[in-house]
Order: C-alpha cells, then sequence, then structure tokens
C-alpha cells in the first residue's frame, strides 16, 4: 500500500482483525500455538495448513465459539473477548460453516430473518434490505424462493447474505469451495472481489491451492499449531506453498496405469428410483402417495402414474469391472445421492436391477450388502459415517459389527475390542490420522482426520466394491495423494470403485472411467485421459452429451457408453 495515499490511512483503520499469540489447548494436543494473524480490510486472507494444524480452531476462537487460552483478539483496533459467536457478530464478524445450517422448508427470508428480526423486522423491511444486499454484491438472492429448492452454490449464496445482513464486515469463509463445481467457482470469486470492493475482509479456508492462490490477496500458512510464514500470491506455486505446509518437499505423485478387467463386480441395469416426496430435483411434480415405510420405502412402479411424478434416478445403466475406477461427475443434487442411496441399499429401486459378483442384490438390505464386501465412504461423514461422541476405536466397528475376521484377521470386532482398537492404531499409522490417540472421541479430530478414519476403515474390509463419495473432501494435498493411493493399491488387486466428487482433478486423476450424470440420467461419458476439467464441468450444466471428446470433435452423440465398455 502507498503510505503516501491521501487520505492518509493509519496502519491500524486499514487492519480489520488482528490475532496475536494465540494458543489453544485439548487434551493431548495443542491445537494453536503462539498464532498470529493480521487481516487487512479490503482483501481475501487466505489461511491454508495441512488436518489437524489448527485452521478451524483458530476461526472459532475468532467468531467467540472457543475461548483461546492465550493471546489477544482486535477488531478494527480494539481489544475484545468474545464469549459466544453473539459477540463476535455484534463485532462484524461472520462466519459461513461447511455444513450449510439454513431450514429446508423455510424461504430464504425466513432464515435470513430468523433469530435477528429486530434488525429489520420480518416483514418488508427485511425484504428491502435482502434485495439491497443482494444486488449490492451480485449475490442474485430471491427473498421467496424456498430454501430446499435451491442448489449449493445458492444455499451458499444464502449464507453469505446471511452473515452480511446481520452487519458482517469480516467474513469466514470454511472450504467454501469443497461443494462447488468451477463455474459456481468462479460466480463465488466474482462475489468475494465484490465484497472486498466494499471495504469487507473475507478470510477463506482451503486446501485447493490453486483457488487459493487465485482469489487470495495474501496467504497464511500454519503448521501443526502455529504460523509458518506468510505467502504472496504473484510469487507462489502451489507445490511451494504444500511444500510450506508440510515443512518438507512432496513426493511427486505416482502415476497411474490402468488395470481395469473384464470381470464385472457391479452392474446396474435400467434402475430408476422416483422421488418419495415429490420435486427433490426443483422440478414439479404431483403428490404421490409414497408405498412403504422407513428409508427403504420408495414407491413402487405401479403406484408412480408415469410423466407425474419425478424421477431422481432415470434408466440408469452401467458396468464397474474388478480394477476400475468409475467417476461420476455432476452439480450435487442430480441424483448422485440416490444412486449412492440404492447402491448401498438405502433406498430401493422402483425398477432395473442391481448385480454384485453376477447375483441378483436388488432386494438385499444394507447389512447384507456391507457383509458380502461392499464398502461406503458416505457424502455426509457426520451423518452417516461417524459416531462423533464414541471414540475411535468404536467408530472402527461401525457398520462392521456382524462381519467376521477376514483373512487378514480384521474386522469381527463386535466381541473384541482390543482387536478393534489395535486396528485402529494401525488405520491411524497407515493414514496419517493426527490424533493424540485412539481414545479421544471422533468429535475431537479434525474434518480432514475424520474422513481420514472413515477411508481407512472402509479399506480395512478389503471391500470388493468400494462407493466413495467425496473420499477426499476436506483432506489436505499431501493426504489426498496418500488416499489415493490407497485407492489405487486396491484397486490393482481387483477393487471396483465408484467415485463421485465434486473435485473434478479427482474424478479426472483417479478415475479410469467417467460417467455424468444430469437429472437423473447418465448422459455423457469421457476419456479421463483428454478430458478437461472445463469440459466436464460444462457437460455437468447439461451443455453436453455422448461422448464428450464427440462434441469437441462437433460430433454430437446421444447416449452414454456401451455399458460393457472396458479400457
Ligand atoms: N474440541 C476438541 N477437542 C479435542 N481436540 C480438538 C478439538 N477441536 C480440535 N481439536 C484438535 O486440535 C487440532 C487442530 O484441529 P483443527 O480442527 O483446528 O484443524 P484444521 O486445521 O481445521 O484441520 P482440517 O483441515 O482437517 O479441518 C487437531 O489435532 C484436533 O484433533
Amino acid at each position: 500500500m502507498d503510505a503516501s495515499s491521501s487520505p492518509p490511512l493509519t496502519a491500524q483503520s486499514t487492519i480489520a482483525v488482528e490475532l496475536a499469540g494465540i494458543t489453544k489447548r485439548f487434551p493431548g494436543v495443542v491445537a494453536n500455538h503462539d498464532i498470529h494473524l493480521t487481516v487487512r480490510k479490503g482483501t481475501v486472507h487466505a489461511l491454508v495448513g495441512e488436518n489437524g494444524a489448527g485452521k478451524s480452531t483458530l476461526m472459532k476462537i475468532l467468531y467467540g465459539m472457543q475461548k483461546p487460552d492465550e493471546g489477544t483478539i482486535a477488531v478494527d483496533g480494539d481489544q475484545v473477548s468474545f464469549h459466544s459467536p453473539a459477540d463476535a457478530i455484534a463485532r462484524g464478524i461472520g462466519m459461513v460453516h461447511q455444513h450449510f445450517m439454513l431450514a429446508d422448508n423455510l424461504t430464504v427470508l425466513e432464515n435470513v430473518v430468523l433469530g435477528s428480526e429486530k434488525l429489520y423486522g420480518i416483514g418488508g423491511g427485511a425484504r428491502r434490505k435482502i434485495r439491497e444486499i443482494s444486488e449490492r454484491y451480485g449475490l442474485g438472492v430471491r427473498p421467496d424462493a424456498l430454501v430446499e429448492d435451491l442448489g449449493v452454490a445458492d444455499r451458499q449464496r444464502v449464507e453469505i447474505l446471511k452473515v452480511l445482513y446481520r452487519g458482517a464486515r469480516t467474513l469466514i469463509l470454511d472450504e467454501p469451495t469443497a461443494v462447488l463445481v468451477p463455474q459456481e467457482v468462479n460466480a463465488l470469486f466474482d462475489n468475494l472481489r465484490e465484497l472486498k470492493s466494499e471495504g469487507l475482509a473475507v478470510i477463506f479456508i482451503s486446501h485447493k491451492l490453486g483457488e487459493v492462490l487465485s482469489v487470495a490477496d495474501e496467504i497464511t500458512v500454519i503448521r501443526r499449531g502455529t504460523t509458518v510464514g506468510t505467502a504472496v500470491p504473484s510469487e507462489t506455486t502451489p507445490r511451494q506453498l504444500a511444500e510450506m505446509m508440510v515443512g518438507s518437499e512432496l513426493p511427486t505423485p505416482e502415476t497411474a496405469e490402468s488395470t481395469v478387467t473384464d470381470r464385472p463386480v457391479i452392474q446396474v441395469e435400467n434402475l430408476t428410483v422416483y422421488a418419495a416426496g415429490g420435486a427433490s430435483l426443483g422440478i414439479e411434480a404431483e403428490p404421490v402417495a409414497v408405498g412403504g415405510t422407513g428409508v427403504t420405502g420408495g414407491m413402487t412402479a405401479e403406484s408412480a402414474v408415469a410423466g407425474e411424478v419425478k424421477r431422481v434416478l432415470d434408466d440408469v445403466t452401467f458396468t464397474i469391472h474388478a480394477g476400475e475406477v468409475m467417476g461420476i461427475a455432476g452439480v450435487e443434487g442430480n441424483g448422485q445421492t440416490e444412486l449412492i442411496d440404492a447402491l448401498i441399499g438405502l433406498k430401493s429401486a422402483d425398477s432395473g436391477t442391481i448385480r454384485f459378483l453376477g447375483e441378483d442384490i436388488t432386494p438385499w438390505p444394507t447389512r447384507k450388502r456391507r457383509e458380502q464386501g461392499v464398502g461406503y465412504i458416505p457424502e455426509d461423514r457426520h451423518r452417516h459415517g461417524l459416531l462423533l461422541e464414541a471414540p475411535l476405536w468404536e467408530n472402527r466397528i461401525l457398520g462392521h459389527v456382524t462381519e467376521k475376521p477376514n483373512s487378514k484377521g480384521r474386522g469381527g470386532f463386535w466381541l473384541d475390542p482390543k482387536a478393534a482398537q489395535e486396528d485402529t492404531r494401525r488405520i491411524v499409522e497407515a493414514y496419517d490420522v493426527r490424533t493424540p490417540g485412539i481414545d479421544v472421541t471422533a468429535a475431537s479430530l479434525s474434518g480432514g482426520n475424520q474422513q481420514k478414519l472413515i477411508v481407512g476403515r472402509e479399506m480395512s474390509h478389503s471391500p470388493k466394491f468400494l462407493i466413495a463419495a467425496h473420499p477426499t473432501r476436506g483432506v489436505d494435498v499431501g493426504a489426498q495423494a496418500a488416499i489415493w493411493d490407497h485407492i489405487r493399491e486396491a484397486r490393482r488387486e481387483g477393487l471396483a470403485v465408484l467415485l463421485i466428487s465434486a473435485d473434478l482433478d479427482e474424478l479426472i486423476g483417479l478415475s479410469d472411467t467417467l460417467r455424468v450424470i444430469y437429472n437423473g440420467r447418465l448422459v455423457a461419458d469421457a476419456d479421463p485421459a483428454t478430458i478437461t476439467p472445463e469440459a466436464l464441468g460444462s457437460a455437468m450444466t447439461g451443455a453436453a452429451s455422448g461422448h464428450l471428446e464427440d462434441v469437441e470433435a462437433g460430433q454430437e452423440g446421444d447416449a452414454a457408453a456401451p455399458e460393457d465398455e472396458a479400457r
């Protein structure tokens, strides 16, 4: 900054937030040790570091969710002491969490005013304010839209608007791009630039180092709980940034050779699932009585009148062979969740069949599928992957209580806590789960380390078919490479994988075959060796179908690849 510019800005007046000497201890862990962070107004300040480095803890301290053991916080030059998020909000600090906190069945306006009714009321005043903020920062938020009808990117904009409505001048965004496709990431970055130009400060946490370098003005690197330096984006590469994070040179990732065989492991034919409640993809549908109850209670094909009920999965056919990773690209909400649920048995097929190693498993319950070798890395690790309040080793057993020990002596731990504890120690070691021990609760692990534990657990059972939903979401670059290596190693031994990921680099890097899902249908396929993230991203919005290389060459196809094609 040019200090002689007029009117002169004192250093203090340009600083939004200053954290000094922050230390925070948990039993067995020093999460933050003497951390210093200065965030200037009108900038995007990125915070990067390995899983468990202490980023979230630091942000929870700034947002009043946790109290530091030592250190000071200054906002706009004033020393503050926060006892709750309400205190932080009152001083203009806002946080957009990775897991959105909106009520689906309420409108945008209702969600925004909830808890802040005193600010602008609940009617015309609130609506006017929402419109004003939306226009000012280019958020494109409609106050009367129902949140459940909104896609992920729109929900995120509502969350951002919500904190701006409460008067935030410093916004903390915790891994905001993890759930977005490239086009949506660009739109978010445009929004952030608008916020900057109005003098707001944004603290941006991300593991995607390329994005960090493109959007940040300043970068602070945290390693093992302490600040190790700052980086200037124009003079830094993603690799250099990663090396600052880990404190050593990164190994060059191995290149993957194809291991695809011609032995089908999973064969899905004409799989169709109807929306239980109608318009889950945001398309109008007639209400239809749902047959059955509980999680497997989808309606029967007979009860659904064609054309009236939305097919959330529409005539889906594919085969995955031993040694093959099949990636599915798609904007969230296009049938991925239903496909996963149908494969693991949480949702019943309304028509079509699922074969596993030649056997028709369509009527099988989840437990039987799991016992026979279907591994499952769920989309929502908190809801389906972990018992947050249970110790790590009990989480090791979760979902595998009925299994007999396999040839490697793993599994069947229900009556054998010692074996579970031993295997948990092995996973902690093999997957580099950063934890003081295996008796701490899953809740006390950092997000990325929770993910590593789940992946380790599922891989331990030597699955024959792995459903992997966002297997490296929230995981740092080093741990991502390690998880890929584990999956590739199992693939070499014949594992078949269905990979669903919002990370297009991961889809392209790990898959042997690629499909695009749109509106519940597999509309396109691509060769991971040649496709670009941009072309894939564009097909995900429904802009292209058929074989994507053909589309680029101007010969649009109309169907997915032949189902038994092996590479
Ligand atoms: N409530 C808690 N109780 C005990 N330990 C905790 C608690 N919260 C965090 N920790 C520990 O503090 C350390 C820092 O965790 P933190 O969540 O801040 O990391 P992070 O940098 O945000 O990681 P990630 O990238 O995986 O989200 C970790 O070792 C974690 O296990």
